[in-house]
């Protein structure tokens, strides 16, 4: 057993009670090594004469957070073999601690997810602190609960919240945990060890109760209704995730408990969790947990050893849509910020969307109204640069014009010290040209959100060449605190997710104007997971910014532009999207989308321009091949994003497709789900493509030297030429 795999202490104090400690930093996950070793120490708990009973806790304040995650990837690739299924779940955690002759008791600070909480579970009491997270994520990694959770969580809160808490895969803290029944007693984390020590031995002394969570039965609903709950949780399920099976077999296993027992029900979960392991949701989520957390990780840059310097005060200059979202997202973890506008009348604008930001949460009751109180004065107004003398890092947020652009980092020069970050949300400007009149390259970034700002999890962090590395470390701290994944990108027209979605809805127009059916293209992208397609897509964010960004890209990349009229001429007639209530769709009083039979004359009119001809072979294309015709021009575009050096590693390239573009997480992100398909396949369409229909479709260099080795789009063999 390898220490750094992890491991249990047990220590047996003066008054018989066996404290077993799990130890796997940083979060204490259950590996193979732990879980021996946990059985091991339960084991010698119960041999051991001097021993009355037994507090299972975590090092370090932290449960467990479940299940080593990066054993699935070994199971899955077989490089290790795992035990028979029901081994953990019913040889140790049934058969030798809920079936213990001596009493186990959890004592939870922290975290204690997955298999975490199903080792508590299997104790015969929990108490935990007021912060502790408890939860069953494992829906999140394409698999169910697979040590006993499907039976014990049920048992011990009721169907209807086990249901909930397993399918939104969100955790509960101490204080609702005790409230449902998860837990006996939440106590401060000093008394922790304490209170669950003396909760043990009043267990053997009779004075608490001996609960075995897999025989407990009063928290469940009765049969009839039990049913009921079950069906409309599948009901609910198909709607909301169509595409993912994992999820309903989660409900027959828990049915299965209930119907026939817990024992029942445990064989069951161990048999669909082992073949769950196997799935390719479970690989692609898999996948996706350790991309989003490997985007921090940048080669030159967060392997120095350098510390995130302390930035408390941050401005923001333009309190528009952007500015504002930022804004939002900066006070909400805490930051004191500063907006700045060019007079009243816009700064007053500024603050008050930032302010109905926050509302929305009040009003949603994720906020409470003091807490709106505290956070909204953390937001100073400003017309001038005389607050900038202090402030650690400014976000400039104003329209895309690159004189003005210029002329504010030349005055934020002036006025902020001399190791405040300045960042750029900007998302089409050269950094270098934005910086070109100032002497401080080496602290210009980007900070590329995405709108709205407060709520898009993704945050492109934009580098030039000349960007100091420590920069870079600290706004990826930033990045974190203020809960967003950081991506770090090179500077280029569009950076990563741009790129990336330029190609989506060219390839999209190309196909309509040689006969495919708009809503037939929007339905096929979103029965493969989109939340909507391109068309609907364009009317959300209005034809100005698409034509805009679209504009750019033909600048930019004519060798590769598709060029349609077919948005130009539906704007000119005042059809520009949502806002305007006609789009590719009409929108009625309750924002509902409608097919609009008049397209048609505005298809027409594109393809007299373009010289495009109805191809009968598209006008009757599968769904299959909608979303590669769409897709693989997407692929394609990513493929040269990664060869240029502009993104690092194709898994920052998934993360960006998912968080960015709303690429199902369950395929992986773009280049996973492609290399699932093989670069090959994908080359070899492209090229069928690229000689019927133009130069929009030609695979790529980076594409086709892989394709010819047979290799994955994710291998870099070669170091990307970079331009960072
Ligand atoms: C059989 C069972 O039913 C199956 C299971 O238990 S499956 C696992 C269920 N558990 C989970 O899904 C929890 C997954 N983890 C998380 O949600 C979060 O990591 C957390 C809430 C525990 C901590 O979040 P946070 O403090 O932001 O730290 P985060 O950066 O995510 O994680 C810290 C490190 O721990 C690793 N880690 C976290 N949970 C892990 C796990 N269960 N297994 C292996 N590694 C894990 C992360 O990869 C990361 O490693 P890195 O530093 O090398 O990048």
């Amino acid at each position: 057993m390898s220490s750094s795999s992890g491991r249990t202490t047990l220590d047996v104090g003066a008054d018989g009670v066996a404290i077993i400690t799990i130890i796997n930093p940083p979060v204490n996950s259950l590996s193979f090594d732990v879980l021996y070793s946990l059985k091991d120490s339960c084991e010698q708990a119960l041999s051991r004469q001097d021993v009355k009973a037994a507090v299972i806790t975590g090092a370090k304040g932290k449960f467990s957070g479940g299940f080593d995650i990066s054993a699935f990837t070994k199971i899955q690739n077989k490089s290790i073999q795992p035990p028979k299924p029901g081994f953990v779940s019913l040889e140790i955690l049934s058969d030798v601690v809920a079936a213990a002759r001596k009493p186990f008791v959890a004592a939870v600070d922290g975290l204690a997810l997955g298999g975490g909480l199903e080792v508590a579970m299997a104790c015969h009491a929990r108490i935990s602190t007021p912060t502790a997270q408890l939860g069953l994520p494992e829906l999140q990694l394409g698999i169910i609960p697979g040590f006993g959770g499907t039976q014990a969580l049920p048992r011990l809160v009721g169907i209807a919240k086990a249901l909930e808490m397993m399918l939104t895969s969100k955790p509960v803290k101490g204080e609702e945990a005790l409230n449902v029944g998860l837990v006996d007693a939440i106590v401060p984390p000093n008394e922790l060890l304490n209170t669950a020590r003396r909760w043990a031995l009043d267990i053997l002394e009779l004075k608490k109760p001996w609960v075995i969570s897999y025989y407990k039965t009063d928290k469940l609903e009765p049969l009839g209704e039990a049913r009921e709950i079950l069906k409309f949780a599948r009901a609910q399920t198909r709607k909301r995730a169509p595409n993912l099976m994992h999820p309903l077999v989660c409900i027959d296993v828990i049915e299965e408990g209930v119907v026939s027992g817990a024992r029942a029900g445990l064989w069951k979960e161990a048999e669909a969790f082992q073949s769950l392991l196997e799935s390719d949701t479970c690989k692609s989520l898999v996948h996706f947990f350790f991309a989003q957390r490997g985007t921090t990780k940048v080669p030159g840059v967060s392997d120095r050893g350098l510390k995130p310097r302390s930035v408390k005060k941050v401005a923001i200059l333009g309190g528009g849509l952007m500015g504002s979202g930022i804004a939002t997202a900066l006070i909400l973890a805490n930051y004191q910020v500063i907006l700045k506008e060019i007079n009243d009348k816009f700064l007053q604008a500024g603050i008050d969307r930032v302010k109905a930001n926050l509302k929305t949460r009040v009003k949603k009751g994720q906020m409470s109204p003091e807490k709106f109180e505290k956070t909204i004065a953390l937001l100073k107004g400003s017309l001038d640069y005389e607050s900038f003398r202090d402030v650690d890092m400014v976000i400039e947020a104003v329209i895309e014009n690159v004189s003005l652009k210029q002329q504010i980092f030349s005055d934020l020069e002036k006025f902020c010290p001399p190791h405040c970050i300045l960042a750029s949300n900007t998302s089409t400007i050269d950094l270098n040209l934005i910086g070109e009149k100032t002497r401080s390259h080496d602290r210009i970034i980007g900070a590329h959100f995405f709108s709205p700002a407060h709520v898009m999890p993704l945050l492109e962090i934009v580098r030039t060449p000349k960007t100091s590395p420590q920069v870079i470390v600290d706004l990826l701290d930033v990045g974190k605190k203020i809960r967003k994944t950081p991506v770090v990108v090179g500077n280029c027209t569009g950076f990563a997710v741009n790129r990336m979605f330029f190609p989506y809805t060219q390839a999209a127009l190309l196909l309509v104007e040689r006969g495919t059916d708009i809503y037939k293209i929007d339905k096929a992208i979103t029965k493969f997971g989109m939340p909507i397609g391109p068309f609907r897509l364009c009317d959300l964010v209005g034809f100005g910014v698409a034509i805009a960004t679209g504009g750019q890209f033909v600048l930019n990349f004519p060798e590769r532009t598709y060029k349609s009229m077919l948005i130009p001429l539906m704007q000119e007639d005042k059809r520009a999207g949502e806002t305007t209530r006609r789009g590719f769709y009409v929108y009625d009083d309750k924002r509902r989308a409608n097919p609009d039979p008049e397209i048609k004359k505005y298809i027409e009119k594109a393809k007299e321009m373009s010289g495009a001809a109805i191809d009968p072979k598209l006008t009757k294309l599968s769904d299959k091949d909608i979303v590669e015709m769409i897709f693989f021009p997407v692929v394609n575009e990513a493929c040269r994003v990664l060869d240029e050096g502009i993104a690092v590693k194709a898994a920052d390239l998934d993360v960006s497709a998912v968080m960015g573009m709303g690429f199902p997480p369950y395929r992986g992100g773009l280049i996973f789900w492609a290399d699932t398909l093989g670069s090959k396949y994908i080359c070899s369409r492209l090229e069928e493509w690229s000689n019927s229909y133009g130069g929009f479709f030609k695979p790529c260099s980076y594409l086709a030297e892989r394709a010819a080795k047979g290799a994955p789009l994710s291998q870099m063999t070669s170091p990307a030429k970079s331009r960072l």
